[in-house]
């Protein structure tokens, strides 16, 4: 489990994250949403451990972040894929050497187990045939499905997605958010998804959270979207063509 405990971050004097608190549960995908520069992908990079928090603190599977030795922080980062936003493939090599990269970093598998993990991980990312071929020969869409199989090859705990179905058309969005919940259902990795897209939080969100100004001032299921009352929260969803009340096609 994450916990997020009265955070804040400044950059030169401006305050991004204010007093944050989040639970993140095992198993569950969590779905960050809020308006362009509220902070969530500060507060993901927090997260992973990737910046430090002026107050408060980021404890994982019960370890303090702040409290860990480089070693130990290098241990907990293992636990974690990321899926940065535009993907961030290197682009010099093949897809499946993509794929390989964190296995060839992170493991002591042979190369030969090497090959088939990022076989698998292609595969289970429905791209069975792209191993050999460069990021420019693939499609946006592609390569996100790409560095999903980088993130999930050494079969991490947790998973964070920073706007994994942006610049994508809705049938590729489909297949990406089918693709985080199923990583939940079959292999149990818990998820956090930083995203704008309400249609797919809808589909995957088992939990939520409203970033808003650098506070989390509602979090809730979907269920309890549809009866919220906070109106910042309500003009970010009806913003993002969402309404309230409409039976969601994915309920
Ligand atoms: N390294 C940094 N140095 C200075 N300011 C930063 C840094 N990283 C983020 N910020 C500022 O923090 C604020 C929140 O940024 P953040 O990227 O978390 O927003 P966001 O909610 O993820 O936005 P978007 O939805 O557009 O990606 C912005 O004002 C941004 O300029």
């Amino acid at each position: 489990m994450i916990q997020i405990r009265d955070l804040s971050k400044s950059f030169g004097g401006n305050a991004v994250l204010r007093n944050v608190d989040l639970d993140v549960p095992e198993g569950e995908v969590t779905c960050i949403i809020g308006r362009s520069g509220s902070g969530k992908s500060v507060l993901m990079r927090h997260i992973v451990g990737l910046l430090e928090p002026d107050a408060g603190r980021v404890i994982v599977d019960g370890a303090p972040l702040d409290e860990l030795t480089y070693s130990e922080l290098r241990q907990v980062r293992r636990k974690f894929g990321v899926l940065f936003q535009g993907g961030a493939l290197f682009d010099s090599m093949s897809a499946r050497d993509n794929v390989e990269f964190p296995l060839r970093t992170f493991t002591e598998l042979s190369p030969k187990e090497i090959r088939q993990r990022a076989d698998e991980c292609l595969e289970l990312v429905e791209l069975p045939d792209a191993g050999p071929k460069k990021p420019a020969e693939l499609s946006g869409g592609q390569q996100k499905r790409v560095a999903l199989a980088r993130a999930i090859a050494i079969e991490p705990k947790y998973i964070l997605y920073d706007e994994p179905t942006s610049g994508l058309d809705p049938e590729t969005s489909n297949t990406i958010d089918e693709l985080i919940h199923r990583l939940g259902t079959t292999m149990g990795t818990t998820s956090v998804v930083v995203t704008h897209d309400m249609h797919s939080v809808l589909s995957i969100a088992d939990r939520i959270a409203f970033v808003h100004e650098g506070t989390i001032p509602w979090t809730g299921t979907v269920d309890d979207l549809h009866r919220a009352e906070s109106e910042t929260l309500l003009a970010f969803v009806r913003a993002n063509e969402y309404k309230i009340g409409v039976p969601s096609e994915t309920a």
